[in-house]
């Protein structure tokens, strides 16, 4: 479990994190969504102890990182895949890190075979590609079995292959019970991956809820419904506060409302239904919306 609390971290006078307070539950994929600098790797790095709160605190099954015994036994991380030694092979890597921890020499090839590194142990980190550094970094994070996960853009430089690979990984770890706590820029990926989701903008939250429930408040996810009786329909909808848009002579799109409470409005009105679905907004258009007063480096928007 890992607890921000009032997490605030200014580098001079620009605040990366915001005054951040969030609880991350065991067994589920939590992604990390917010624009170009919305202080996410500041988040991670602070919660791995990599740097100290200007104010709050971060603090991994009750205790700040610091003062965790077995960090690697606890909390894995890839933070930047390409941050080893270039000359070293991704065993002798592994190997390091496992005697510094009191972690067992089997380990390190028992994880090289679960990120599919075994073959490529051998090879100097520096001519790896970037794909093979993240399998490697993965293999780090996973080498002291830990309860809590945090990966910062695992998905960089992966194949298509590696990719889904890395989805079933992060499934996985959260079906064992595992804290997993993931960044991403990409939404369609992390729309298969994450069950419950924090966006932040400018270092503060903006959401912190699960997946669902952020796909169906978007204004894009609509109840389509085809009757007869469209425009008694849209009287019964308005009424009760639901946005209707008339799309044609038997069909309209209310907003606003789930598909059960449309069904159930127009079963109380009496009113024959033939189609009743809900169009859901993608993951993308969901973010776009939360986060477009939020985005600090974007380029002008062609024609805005
Ligand atoms: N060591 C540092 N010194 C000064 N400013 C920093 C430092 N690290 C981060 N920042 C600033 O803090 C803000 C948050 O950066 P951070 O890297 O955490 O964002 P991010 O959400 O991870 O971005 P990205 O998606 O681009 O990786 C940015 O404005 C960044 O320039």
């Amino acid at each position: 479990m890992i607890s921000l609390r009032d997490l605030t971290k200014r580098y001079g006078d620009r605040v990366a994190v915001d005054d951040l307070s969030l609880e991350l539950k065991p067994g589920a994929v939590t992604g990390f969504l917010g624009p170009n600098g919305a202080g996410k790797s500041t988040t991670m790095r602070l919660v791995l102890g990599l740097d100290r709160p200007s104010a709050g605190t971060a603090l991994v099954g009750g205790v700040p990182y610091h003062r965790i015994k077995n960090p690697l036994r606890t909390v894995g991380a890839l933070l930047d895949a390409r941050a080893l030694h270039p000359g070293r092979s991704g065993r002798a890597h592994l190997l390091a890190l496992a005697r510094s921890n009191g972690i067992p020499r089997r380990r390190v090839d028992e994880v090289l075979e679960m990120v599919g590194m075994a073959g490529a142990a051998g090879k100097r980190a520096g001519t790896l590609s970037l794909g093979m550094s993240q399998r490697l970094g993965i293999a780090a994070a996973l080498l002291g079995d830990p309860e809590v996960l945090l990966f910062d853009e695992p998905v960089n430089g992966l194949d298509p292959d590696g990719v889904r690979w890395v989805r079933g990984l992060m499934r996985s770890l959260a079906a064992e019970g595992r804290t997993v706590f993931v960044s991403s820029h990409l939404m369609s990926e992390m729309q298969l991956t994450a069950d419950h989701l924090v966006v932040i903008g400018k270092g503060r939250l903006i959401m912190d809820a699960p997946l669902a429930e952020v796909i169906a408040g978007s204004s894009l996810t609509a109840v389509l419904v085809r009757t007869p009786h469209a425009g008694d329909l849209a009287v019964r909808l308005r009424a009760a506060g639901i946005r209707v848009d008339r799309l044609g002579e038997n069909e309209l799109e209310a907003t606003g409302a789930p598909v059960e409470r449309v069904g159930d409005l127009a079963y109380e009105a009496g009113i024959r239904l033939h189609g009743l679905r809900t169009r859901e907004a993608s993951l993308e258009q969901a973010y776009q919306e939360l986060t477009s007063g939020s985005v600090e480096y974007g380029a002008e928007r062609a024609g805005a």
